[in-house]
């Protein structure tokens, strides 16, 4: 099995940070990349001052965290993933930026690096399409924030091969998660279980039978689920989860159990995001 020590993440942002941070946290090398210089450094400051509050919260010691930050390289050049063992790409949840950044690092990297996708929604099998060794492509599909929840799916495309999961399962405890191997299929598990908590609760809201402070409640005292279905959407932002459910939707021909909620649309529309923009379903800036 391929001995994991070097990861490339690709793209900085709330994922690829946070799996850097994870990898970093774990002893193993990071080289964290993304489009320009401006972005990857304000990444790294992140990560950085994530470590010192775990410090700070007396959650690790000041020599662990400055032996992880030592793990942690930031790069602009996708050339510096040539002798890593893995890369994860967590760029946008574009078909085709994504099938870019995989045809760049055939070209780069040995073809046993496991190549990995943290996408949310699209087919791993589509993602690897144009690969020539694309029986070490598998989704890798961690949930924000990456540190902290213990998750992972690891995704099987119809071409990855049972030695890249079984890798990329044993690498995933290696970062003491808890890895779930599933099928190529619209949502995986999560994301498509995840779907009538927020649709249903979307058609109670709209249908008056409960307020949207309401339906998160009773979700948190009766259901024990830790966010209600609109505090969800605002942390994850109306936006994305609105996609999610747009794909989902679609990856199974427009079933109806997975209809998207038109009010979920207008919110996003209006620019109303959740926490990251104008509030959502909930207002932050009081
Ligand atoms: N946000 C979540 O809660 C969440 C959870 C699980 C999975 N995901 C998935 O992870 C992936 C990343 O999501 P995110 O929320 O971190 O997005 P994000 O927008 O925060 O970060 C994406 C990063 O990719 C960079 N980027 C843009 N074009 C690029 C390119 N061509 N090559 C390399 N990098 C590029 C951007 O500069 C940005 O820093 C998506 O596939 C998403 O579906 C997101």
């Amino acid at each position: 099995m391929v001995q994991i020590n070097k990861v490339g993440v690709v793209g900085s942002g709330t994922m690829g940070a946070g799996i850097a941070q994870l990898v970093i946290q774990n002893g193993y090398t990071a080289i964290m990349f993304d489009i320009d210089q401006e972005t990857v450094n304000k990444a790294k400051i992140g990560i950085e001052a994530r470590l010192d509050r775990l410090v700070q919260k007396k959650k690790a010691s000041i020599d662990e965290i400055t032996s992880a930050k030592q793990l942690l390289k930031s790069t602009t050049t996708m050339e510096d993933f040539k002798d890593c063992q893995l890369v994860i790409e967590a760029a946008p949840e574009k078909i085709e930026i994504k099938r870019s950044i995989f045809q760049q690092l055939e070209q780069i990297c040995s073809h046993k690096t496991i190549l990995a996708t943290n996408t949310s929604s699209l087919s791993i099998t589509e993602i690897s399409g144009q690969i020539t060794h694309s029986k070490r492509v598998a989704g890798f599909h961690f949930f924000n924030p990456a540190p902290i929840m213990p998750l992972v799916e690891v995704i099987q495309g119809l071409k990855t091969a049972p030695e890249t999961i079984e890798a990329l399962v044993e690498f995933a405890k290696a970062l003491n998660k808890e890895p779930v191997v599933c099928m190529d299929s619209p949502g995986f598990i999560v994301n498509r279980v995840a779907r009538p908590f927020y649709n249903e609760a979307l058609r109670i809201m709209n249908d008056q039978v409960a307020t949207v402070e309401q339906i998160d409640r009773i979700m948190k005292r009766a259901g024990n689920f830790k966010m209600g279905p609109f505090e969800l959407q605002d942390f994850i932002g109306i936006d994305i989860n609105f996609a999610a459910t747009k794909s989902v939707h679609a990856g199974y021909y427009g079933e109806s159990r997975f209809k998207p909620h038109f009010y979920q649309e207008r919110m996003v529309q209006a620019g109303n995001l959740g926490r990251k923009a104008n509030g959502g379903y909930y207002r932050y800036d009081e």
